[in-house]
């Protein structure tokens, strides 16, 4: 672990006039670790990494890089480097004085900049083009150049801002691994804002998910998808359907929650929930089994087939069962085709007690921040 690249970030708020775009924040990210900031439109994410580039400063709360409280350090003092979402790269210079460029500034002698700047262009792959302009790369190429800029300076962490969403599916998979790589072979922190649920679980060790200006949850990739912390998170982070019922008995260790339509469904212990609280809880979508046969049951749903889609590896079959939501399963391709359903009919929904999985968090989000 890398403890100068640690950061630590406590009671952070950040007010723009009535918005708060970002309330309270507390947040430690291990040195060395490959941390994705992740949330819908609004919800502070881009707020926070300037925040700890010194773009912003908070309205209240510090900010400390490696121990050291930088809350109101100059940007270029920090140990941070921002790798901007539109690269602003300068159009007339070569690659080489670009990369180099913020060495110039420092008043960096000619012939140490160039060999600094060519060995970054090195590290992303692109020593053979040092002397062409910008216009003259492709997408990738010009995300790799800006990469480069913003490694010149050594920084303790690296700042990325949605750096894939200007590349096409096939660059943004490609430039994702070379994310990864540079990352370990650095052994600096980068902190990734990204809008997208599959790139931050691929790519971190830990996934940060923001709603409203608050972080609803922080932990691994695994935890993340497979333990949400709330409706929110298990809605955004995708491949759960999300269920809601009030406490019908408590008994030894289980909750028994009773569903709108009068079903059961045995869930874990649900701490500080007695009869007649609401409870929130999530079952995978991986994790259904769909059957013709109706009939009841505990842990199952009836639905109308809305929508059967094949993807590849799995087949996606959307339910109407009366609720706002849709209720998906996901099914195994070889199974779903020995007996496939067909749009309108109707269909029940089962799977094992010990996939439902309590959401203790608050079910509130629109990915809008809190106005005072
Ligand atoms: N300079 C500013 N002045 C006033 N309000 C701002 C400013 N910057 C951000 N905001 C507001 O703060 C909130 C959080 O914005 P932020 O850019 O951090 O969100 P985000 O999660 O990064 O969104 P996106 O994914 O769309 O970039 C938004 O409501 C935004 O309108």
């Amino acid at each position: 672990m890398n403890e100068q690249s640690r950061i630590d970030i406590r009671g952070v708020t950040k007010l723009y006039g009535p918005v708060r775009a970002v309330n309270n924040v507390d947040l430690t990210i291990e040195g060395g670790a490959y941390c994705c900031m992740i949330g819908p439109s609004g919800c502070g994410k881009t707020t926070l990494l300037r925040m700890i580039a010194g773009h912003e400063t908070p309205t209240s709360g510090t900010i400390s890089i490696g121990g050291e409280d930088v809350t109101h350090a100059r940007t270029g003092s920090r140990g941070t480097a921002l790798m901007f979402q539109n690269y602003a790269l300068f159009p007339h210079l070569s690659l080489t004085d670009n990369v180099g460029f913020s060495l110039k500034v420092r008043g960096v002698p000619s012939a140490e900049r160039r060999d600094t700047a060519r060995e970054m262009l090195g590290r992303v792959q692109l020593l053979h083009l040092a002397d062409r302009v910008p216009s003259e790369l492709s997408g990738g190429q010009q995300q790799r150049v800006a990469l480069a800029r913003a490694l010149i300076t050594k920084p303790k962490v690296l700042l990325l801002d949605e750096p894939l969403s200007a590349l096409d599916e096939f660059l943004r998979l490609r430039m994702r691994v070379e994310l990864k790589r540079l990352q370990n072979q650095l052994g600096i922190t980068f902190i990734h804002v990204t809008h997208t649920q599959p790139e931050a679980i691929a790519l971190a060790d830990q996934v940060v998910v923001m709603d409203h200006g608050v972080i609803d949850q922080a932990a691994s990739p695994r935890e993340v998808y497979n333990h949400p912390h709330s409706p929110y998170v298990a809605r955004f982070m995708g491949g759960q359907n999300v269920l809601t019922g009030t406490v019908d008995a408590v008994d030894a260790g289980q909750t028994v929650v009773r569903s709108k339509d009068g079903t059961l469904y045995d869930l874990p212990a649900v701490a500080g929930a007695g009869p007649g609280d609401t409870v929130n809880f999530s079952v995978r979508r991986d994790r259904i089994h769909l059957a013709s046969d109706l009939g009841g049951g505990r842990n199952c749903t009836e639905g109308t087939v809305a929508n059967i889609e094949y993807q590849g590896t799995f087949v996606k079959v959307a339910l109407d069962t009366g609720s706002r939501e849709e209720f998906v399963a996901y099914l195994d391709v070889d199974r779903y085709y020995a007996a496939p359903n067909e749009v309108g009919q109707r269909v029940r929904a089962s799977w094992e007690a010990r996939f439902n999985h309590v959401l203790p968090g608050q079910n509130n989000s629109t990915g809008t921040p809190h106005e005072d």
